[in-house]
């Protein structure tokens, strides 16, 4: 081949722009600017409206001295603010900074010095605990409150405002794509389920790509009305405060998660698609019967975030919703595999739901993914029997840590992602999750799967939740123990469900013992803490004569 044969064809203005999602924003005000992009309350504005307000707000905070490479932190429910900041703040060369609203004081202040915010964006409800955060910190960052008359808490007298940003700013301002698509647009804290929250940093160019991935599998186009029931502070949202807004699609936001706003905007706004974690479909599904409205058109649901049981799957289904499955981090913008349900598939809903209880099939922006032996990197067989750590290598995994040069090396050792989760992989190419590496059971030398544990109890009609750990044993080195939360009225003995999981499963798999509890311990992003349950069986065991 000669050299020169594709000599001068060079990157321009014309064929190159670095991928970045504020450029969704552009596109979609152009060509669906009349489509509603943003429904709050008695609030709709459409994709024109909410290309203005962002503009002015990336102007306003321009003027304030926010530019490239700043980070603006966020503490804000699903409000239109929320969305927005999504796009302004990338807009204005600066870093969004999402944080999970149930945090306390000392764990806020940890994040904002940690990424060194220069703003904050505060709903009011959140401004106590960000002031708290904001006296023990030797810089703190400016703040402005993001008012909004559904709020419990008003807005402090002299307080700057989102809605002083929207006056002050110039809608004619044109939102700024970066000059190098692998610059930073987010920083989103881990859950902390395994120990400190680490700040993963997302990329312009791998947010276009899992936001592009997300639209794609999830199915969304501009008639797509998609309820905010996720949180917007979790891992940006899956990416899909990005991905709804390229399909142009609309965002119905939602400042509270609750049962009865659910039923009723999806009836009332004809939504199509949501995201939900297991945890809030089981609220869903035990909700209150009088609350409960069924969708005339059935509703697709993603989960993930904490496997899903087949119950939970299943009852999603009965109550009118297609339930597709996502697994993923926040280290990979979120979904990074998805099980969607099979139209043709003609089986009976609970074995269809047993096999949408397995993580799935990597997405088609995920280049590779496999499950190898997290010390010597041997991939495991795809037989769905070995078991090995989910490792990926993608476009969609973060830049890395902020400030953790050695957690970043930890985790891209070999040249892969290691997830730390522990997976099969069926013949039929299907991931199926059985622990993490840090919850797993090893009882006389073989490996238990809590969740295998936790579906079987899940399928006893009295149990709401089940959460199995490990518990110390002098015989086996550790035995499984279960902690379980029952359904509203039911009644059921620790005793009888160990006979339950008899009844089920291999001998050696049986949990020593099933505790039942009020509620099981929940992280911030409602995810089980085992940790705290794993002290609870150890002190158990101390404490048994
Ligand atoms: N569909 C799913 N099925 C099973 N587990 C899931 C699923 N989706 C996500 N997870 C679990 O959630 C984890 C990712 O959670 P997230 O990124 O919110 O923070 P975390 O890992 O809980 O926090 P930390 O790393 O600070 O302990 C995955 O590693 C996996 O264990």
């Amino acid at each position: 081949m000669s050299d020169d044969l594709f000599a001068g064809l060079d990157k321009c203005a014309a064929n190159f722009v670095p991928l970045s999602p504020v450029s969704f924003l552009q596109q979609t005000a152009h060509t669906h600017a009349d489509r509603t992009a943003i429904v709050y309350h008695d609030l709709r504005l459409s994709y024109a409206q909410m290309h203005d307000r962002v503009a002015r707000v990336t102007s306003a905070l321009a003027a304030r001295g926010i530019g490239a490479g700043d980070v603006v932190s966020i503490m804000a429910p699903n409000v239109p603010a929320m969305l927005e900041a999504h796009y302004a703040v990338p807009a204005a060369g600066a870093v969004l900074n999402p944080i999970n609203i149930r945090l306390d004081a000392a764990t806020v202040a940890y994040i904002l010095g940690h990424c060194r915010a220069k703003l904050i964006l505060v709903d009011p409800d959140f401004l106590d605990v960000v002031e708290q955060a904001r006296a023990a910190m030797d810089a703190p960052p400016d703040v402005v409150v993001v008012a909004d008359p559904a709020a419990g808490a008003g807005v402090p007298e002299g307080a700057v405002t989102y809605d002083d940003l929207l006056r002050e700013g110039d809608p004619e301002t044109s939102l700024m794509l970066p000059a190098d698509e692998w610059s930073p647009i987010a920083i989103n804290y881990t859950s902390g389920t395994t120990g400190d929250p680490k700040g993963v940093v997302y990329s312009h160019r791998g947010a276009y790509l899992n936001a592009t991935a997300n639209a794609l599998t999830f199915g969304m186009d501009a008639w797509t009305n998609y309820l905010w029931i996720l949180p917007m502070f979790h891992c940006s949202g899956w990416s899909h405060t990005w991905a709804v807004t390229l399909a142009g699609g609309t965002h119905i936001c939602l400042r509270q998660v609750a049962a009865a706003a659910i039923f009723d905007l999806i009836v009332d706004e004809r939504v199509t698609h949501c995201c939900a974690a297991p945890v809030v479909m089981n609220t869903l599904i035990h909700a209150d019967p009088s609350v409960i409205r069924r969708p005339t058109a059935r509703v697709k649901i993603a989960t993930g975030g904490a496997p899903p049981s087949s119950t939970v799957i299943a009852g999603m289904e009965d109550l009118g919703f297609s339930v597709t499955h996502l697994y993923g981090l926040t280290e990979t913008y979120g979904p990074a595999t998805i099980n969607a349900p099979d139209p043709e598939s003609d089986a009976p809903l609970d074995e269809r739901a047993r096999q949408m209880a397995r993580q799935g099939i990597g997405h088609p922006l995920l280049t590779d993914y496999r499950i190898a032996s997290p010390e010597t990197g041997a991939p495991g067989a795809r037989d769905g029997d070995a078991l090995g750590e989910i490792q990926l290598r993608s476009n969609t995994v973060m830049m890395g840590y902020l400030q953790d040069p050695d957690e970043t090396a930890r985790a891209f050792a070999g040249g892969w992602f290691h997830s730390g989760d522990l997976a099969v992989h069926h013949p039929d190419g299907m991931l199926e999750i059985k622990d993490r590496l840090k919850d797993v059971i090893i009882s006389g030398g073989e490996n238990i799967s809590s969740v295998e544990i936790e579906e079987i109890l899940t399928r006893h009609d009295a149990v709401m939740e089940a959460a199995v750990v490990a518990a110390p044993s002098e015989k086996w080195g550790e035995t499984p123990c279960a902690f379980v939360a029952l359904k509203a009225g039911a009644k059921v003995s620790g005793d009888d469900l160990v006979d339950h999981c008899r009844a089920h499963m291999a001998g050696f798999k049986v949990p020593a013992r099933v505790v039942v509890v009020d509620e099981l311990p929940k992280s911030a992003t409602g995810k089980i803490q085992k940790y705290e349950l794993r002290q609870r069986a150890a002190e158990m065991v101390d404490a048994k004569p």
